[in-house]
């Protein structure tokens, strides 16, 4: 297992990038801890595949360096990296059993044989497979064969990474919570640093002890999926994490106050640094945003209530804009006139869709 350290890389698919419109990867600054369980979370094209590729080594980074441990690999083939992968499809040689499928990446390194099939007993009973190991993968299901694939992957102990480019796109919908609580427990087990690569925000946050999120070529927000939730240091990890998302309202800020539409909306603390000339928002959670009778708080009118079973979410218009609060238990609307009230301590204020700090309220600037 290694450490590996991404040092001021950044990637461009096009020769002489003028600008950062022209890099798929922006400049990034990162360490994977060895044995930390990672995932790589962000929409389609944001650059989740060319930073995997650069960590594996099909990609050489047009700028920077890569490190495992203090090795600096940033050019050496995939070969020489000792990394394991698995695909979105399975990896499988169907002539084989599945013993001889995940004994493969062992035999193949000349491991003894002992060792070999306790290694291959050991993955399989984490991963289900011990009473088909003997059977031909040929006949097996496409779960079966991705889940042999995982196997293959994680048979090496000696690995420095394994890097999962969303692994579970081909698992039936029912079986892929479990194989993800699977995944995590094999990791607990057998402390193997792991990079998860998805642009499903569930399988992020139950797979990963830290996730890594993607927007536009840059990473906007690295940190476990409490604080991506609790303190979203972008407004796009706001949208993209949480269901509904993060509501996000532009505004303006004057003391530990902010104005929405000409309504005042109290704040825990004061920004008086907040940079001239930028797009100033306001983000609240539907979780910390109450619907209450009208006059209560921020007018608003309401669409509609959707039951979310653990919650019910009033979606209504502010200002003209869409907006979701939590319904609490008890409350009766009349018609579709209501208000919304937001926890002081939960508001975010953003620049240019960036997390402002906030100075607590009587505090000055230094
Ligand atoms: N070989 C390439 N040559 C030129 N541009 C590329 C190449 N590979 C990717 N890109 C561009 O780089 C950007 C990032 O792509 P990348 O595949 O890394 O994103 P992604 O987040 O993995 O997306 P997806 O989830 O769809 O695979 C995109 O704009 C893509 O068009």
């Amino acid at each position: 297992m290694a450490r590996i350290v991404l040092d001021e890389l950044a990637h461009s698919y096009k020769p002489g990038p003028k600008g950062p419109q022209d890099y798929a990867l922006k400049r990034i600054d990162h360490v994977w801890r060895q044995g930390g369980a990672y995932a790589l979370l962000g929409p389609s094209g944001c650059g989740k595949t060319t930073l995997l590729n650069i960590i594996s080594g099909l990609v050489v980074p047009t700028e920077g360096r890569i490190l495992f441990d203090d090795r600096d690999v940033t050019r050496l083939p995939t070969e020489a990296r000792n990394i394991a992968q698995v695909f979105q499809f399975p990896v499988v040689y169907d002539t084989m059993t599945v013993r001889e499928n995940l004994a493969f990446p062992l035999k193949n390194r000349r491991v003894e044989a002992s060792v070999v099939r306790r290694r291959v007993e050991e993955i399989a009973r984490l991963l289900g497979l011990s009473r088909v190991l003997d059977r031909r993968a040929n006949n097996l299901t496409a779960d079966m064969k991705q889940k042999i694939s995982l196997g293959r992957g994680l048979v090496r102990p000696d690995v420095a990474a394994i890097l999962f480019d969303e692994p579970l796109t081909v698992i039936d919908p029912h079986l892929k919570w479990q194989l993800r609580s699977t995944l995590k427990e094999i990791h607990r087990e057998l402390d193997l640093t792991m990079i998860y690569v998805t642009h499903d925000q569930t399988e992020a946050l139950t797979f990963a002890d830290e996730v890594v999120v993607m927007y536009d070529g840059a990473v906007v927000q690295t940190g476990t999926p409490d604080a991506l939730f609790e303190r979203p240091e972008h407004t796009f990890v706001g949208h993209f994490i949480g269901s509904p998302g993060m509501n996000v309202l532009p505004c303006t800020v004057e003391g530990t106050t902010a104005r929405v539409d000409g309504q005042t909306i109290p704040l825990a603390g004061a920004y008086p640094d907040l940079p001239q000339g930028r797009r100033i928002e306001l983000g609240v959670r539907p979780e910390f945003t109450t619907l209450a009778a009208k006059g209560a708080g921020l007018p608003v009118r309401v669409k509609r209530i959707d039951d979310l079973g653990r919650v019910r979410i009033a979606r209504v218009d502010l200002g003209g804009r869409p907006f979701a609060a939590t319904v609490p238990e008890g409350v009766a609307v009349d018609g579709d006139e209501a208000s919304v009230i937001l926890d002081p301590t939960r508001v975010h204020i953003y620049a240019d869709g960036h997390l402002v700090a906030a100075l607590p309220a009587g505090a000055t600037a230094a």
